[in-house]
């Protein structure tokens, strides 16, 4: 026989049994405390195998919590989480656990990753910092209170390549992108876009070709094509009443680039669309009512009952919030799994220069339109492979700095200004914000420099990026991934941060186990606010 006593949430576990018997809160709660008295002081169960009395007493607590429990399932899809073991009789692991010192290492927590739909269980023995041994194996739901393990499956130590999630932290699951068709080559921007806009300034010409170059942008997916300006020549007219126009251009490609993110995150991710509980859809770019959070749902057959949250007009930021957001919902809401998706165009503030307004000139050097999605949720299953823990996340505002991205809906579109100090705003104030969530990984992680982390900054332009590694000390090549993104999408709002996270993610993947563990996520945005967050590496 071998007995396992594992731990996902207790007190939730416990208050959920004691709803479902008949028998008293008393005798319940009488009963789970002698059961964790008694194996407080038994190593998981290394001493018990030398305490045969003391086993018995166990293994009698243990029948009394069921006879407490006996009208209750616990075998159904609650029991689907990754559980910590905290007392067993199986003799293999127990041996894993007590021999792990001969290897110079020591065993750290003992998971089991139940998935009860797939009738699966993995033991997973971890070995701080970041190795672990895995037993698969099938399981046969024996009783509506006991599962009976099969033949083992697989034996397998992975001594480096994944770090296991934390308990009850919400993962990143799975992560696509999405672009419109229409590709612009940095190269050869300038004389194409002054024709079609039939703008013969040379002066204009010359500053957009300077920042052509020193954006670092090489190429950029935009929505507006040369199609779109023949259809509606009217966009490229100052002072014309357009928002009809662009409205009707930008809420359709919103949707389809969210839609088409969302397929290739749904695919990479493995599970049927019906298993997201929750969608959070961010943009910028479009506006109707029913949002696009609708369209995108029904579109994907997401289930009606899926729980929507639409984020509206955050700018470059937008993306981060969305993941702070998903990252609460995964947390507190048990088996949930969220959609999360960005979706943008720059349709809605395209406008001909103009001198008047150098900053447009900026845009129009930087900007670029795109789409991602992420799934999030926490104790991954079997079948899912997350490569992000989401540790955790802040929100800050800088008070008096409401002008410095300035954005106005007008019947020309959306008119948007860049202060010139931005990037020194972001500068003066995002060393205390880096070090407040550095602070958050605790005293377990050791003293964390900003050096030791990867970095995923969102790159509103070089001068922001510059400044930041200045200010920080960060070696060079820390913010490369965010240069790199820069150098392929341009600035592409809410949605940039995602693209910098799959660089990232194939950074960490060839670097292996001497890649970072923790690593800091940062955007900035109209507020002037800051997000960011604090992740771990899997
Ligand atoms: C744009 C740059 C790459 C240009 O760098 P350069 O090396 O060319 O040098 P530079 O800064 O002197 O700029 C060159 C010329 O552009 C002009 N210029 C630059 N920024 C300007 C601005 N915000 N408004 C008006 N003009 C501006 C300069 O005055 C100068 O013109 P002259 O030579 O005539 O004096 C850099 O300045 C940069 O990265 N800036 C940050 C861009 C930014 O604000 N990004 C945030 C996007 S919003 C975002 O990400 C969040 C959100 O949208 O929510």
């Amino acid at each position: 026989m071998a007995l396992s006593l594992l731990s996902a949430s207790p007190p939730l576990r416990l208050r959920r049994s004691i709803r479902r018997t008949s028998c008293s809160l008393f005798a319940a709660q009488r009963a789970k405390r002698n059961l964790l008295e008694l194996i407080s002081d038994q190593d998981r169960g290394l001493r018990t195998q030398k305490d045969a009395a003391r086993r018995d007493a166990i293994v009698n607590a243990i029948e009394s919590m069921a006879v407490i429990g006996r009208s209750s399932v616990t075998t159904g899809d609650s029991l689907s989480a990754t559980w910590r073991l905290l007392w067993t009789t199986e003799k293999e692991q127990l041996f894993i656990i007590e021999k792990a010192g001969l290897f110079g290492t020591r065993a750290g927590d003992v998971l089991q990753v139940i998935d009860v739909k797939r009738r699966m269980l993995s033991n997973v023995i971890t070995f701080p910092p970041d190795g672990v041994f895995f037993v698969r194996s099938d399981i046969d739901i024996a009783s509506p209170q006991r599962v009976n393990f099969r033949a083992e499956k697989q034996k397998e130590i992975a001594p480096s390549t994944r770090r296991v999630a934390n308990q009850g932290k919400a993962t990143v699951l799975a992560l696509g992108k999405a672009f419109p068709s229409n590709v612009v080559s940095q190269e050869n921007l300038v004389e194409e876009y002054l024709r079609e806009i039939k703008c013969d300034d040379l002066s204009i010409k010359h500053k957009l070709q300077h920042l052509c170059k020193t954006t670092t942008v090489k190429t950029r997916y935009t929505v507006m094509s040369r199609e779109t300006l023949h259809k509606y020549p009217e966009l490229a007219t100052e002072g014309s009443p357009t928002i009809k126009q662009r409205l009707e251009i930008a809420n359709e490609a919103v949707v389809q680039m969210a839609y088409e993110a969302s397929l290739a995150c749904i695919k990479e991710w493995g599970r049927p669309v019906e298993d997201i509980t929750h969608l959070i859809y961010v943009s910028s770019s479009e506006f109707r009512l029913p949002g696009g959070d609708l369209y995108l749902s029904a579109q994907l057959g997401l289930r009606h009952e899926v729980q929507r949250v639409m984020l509206y007009f955050l700018g470059c930021y937008g993306g981060v919030t969305g993941l702070r957001l998903a990252k609460d919902i995964a947390e507190n809401n048990r088996g949930s799994r969220v959609l999360l998706t960005t979706s943008e165009t720059m349709v809605l503030g395209f406008r001909p220069p103009n001198k008047a307004r150098p900053y447009d000139l900026v845009g129009a050097a930087l900007f670029g339109d795109g789409a991602a999605a992420l799934i999030i949720g926490a104790d991954p299953t079997e079948s899912e492979s997350p490569f992000i823990e989401l540790h955790c996340a802040m929100q800050k505002f800088l008070p008096g700095t409401q002008g410095v991205i300035d954005g106005r809906l007008s019947e020309e579109g959306i008119s948007f200004k860049l202060a010139r100090d931005l990037p020194q705003r972001i500068e003066d104030n995002v060393e205390d914000f880096c070090k407040k969530l550095v602070a958050e990984a605790g005293s377990g992680s050791g003293s964390l420099e900003l050096n030791d982390l990867f970095w995923a900054v969102h790159p509103g332009g070089p001068a922001i990026l510059n400044g930041l590694e200045t200010k920080l000390k960060l070696k060079p090549g820390k913010l490369e991934c965010s240069r790199q993104a820069l150098m392929d999408y341009g600035n592409a709002s809410s949605n940039t941060i995602f693209y910098i996270m799959d660089k990232v993610r194939d950074e960490l993947g060839k670097k292996g186990r001497g890649g970072e563990e923790w690593g800091l996520g940062l955007a900035f945005g109209p507020g002037i606010t800051f997000e960011g967050f604090l992740m771990r590496s899997l």
